[in-house]
């Protein structure tokens, strides 16, 4: 199993402060080191973390490939084209929302996706669709002669998280899915098959098969345990994880050096 690690999340800790610490830029060696295969990014419309000069930075100085998540607005596109990543992954973006709530809306925006696409492609550029775990969908997208797709994960990662622990009792909880542990059960074993489903079909399609988005230490081996899936892009609970691991050498580095 692939995984590509989405460094997004250090931007957003950079944002808060509006400084240049932590540079998403230093990730890059830690990431190769570390077994991971692929970067991942997202250059949001309204760039929110991953700034342009991140994404030429990053795609410069990147050994391993680097996966570009973008919507399709045309200035962005020709922006992506102009960066040349190894894979861009185009996402439905609404400025509201906080993270990406749902898969690309391949029906509605079939004509414009196809252009997009033929120009991705004339530069070189091979391209994914970040979709929702359904057959249509992935007919749809395989008439799109894409090379791959990404399964949006969110919904199962939410039910897990409403099931498995203690989001429900939280400022966090997800309104629309305070049911019962029975009902919250039903919902997770559909969402699995949703996705083991459309792993399938489009792996039978001859699409290669990525997933991703709210993947953590708690849930991710019920979706890498899927054979027809073969790479995840994990970003907030791999960064988030990060904290708690580098949280004490960190206090150790400060002591050090104020000691008197
Ligand atoms: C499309 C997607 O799932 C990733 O872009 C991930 O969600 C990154 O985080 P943000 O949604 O905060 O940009
Ligand atoms: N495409 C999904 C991704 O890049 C990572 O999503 P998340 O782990 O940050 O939710």
């Amino acid at each position: 199993m692939l995984l590509g690690v989405n460094i997004d999340h250090i931007a957003v800790l950079r944002e808060a402060r509006k400084i240049n610490d932590p540079n998403p830029l230093d990730a890059l060696g830690i990431c190769k080191l570390s077994g991971a295969d692929q970067i991942t990014i997202h250059l949001r419309e309204d760039r929110r973390h991953i700034h342009d000069n991140d994404a030429v930075a990053i795609i410069k100085q990147s050994s391993l490939p680097v996966n570009l998540e973008c919507s399709i607005n045309d200035e962005i596109i020709n922006i992506v084209c102009n960066l040349k990543p190894s894979r861009v992954t185009l996402v439905p973006e609404n400025r509201d929302e906080v993270t990406t709530e749902g898969g690309l809306n391949i029906k509605k925006n079939f004509e414009k996706l196809q252009k997009v696409i033929d120009k991705l492609h004339e530069n070189e550029i091979e391209v994914s669709l970040f979709i929702d775990p359904n057959e249509q969908i992935i007919d749809l997208s395989n008439q799109l002669e894409v090379e791959w797709i990404e399964l949006h994960t969110g919904t199962f990662a939410n039910i897990y998280a409403m099931l498995h622990s203690n989001l429900s009792n939280t400022h966090h909880s997800i309104k629309e899915l305070e049911l019962t542990k029975n009902e919250l059960k039903t919902k997770l074993a559909i969402s699995i098959k949703e996705i083991e489903n459309s792993a399938k079909i489009a792996k039978k399609l001859g699409l290669k098969v990525a997933a991703g988005h709210g993947l953590n230490y708690q849930n991710v081996t019920l979706i890498s345990k899927i054979p027809e899936i073969e790479e995840l892009n994990i970003g907030q609970s791999i960064i988030a994880r990060s904290v708690f691991k580098g949280l004490s050498q960190a206090i150790i580095d400060m002591k050090e050096l104020i000691k008197k």
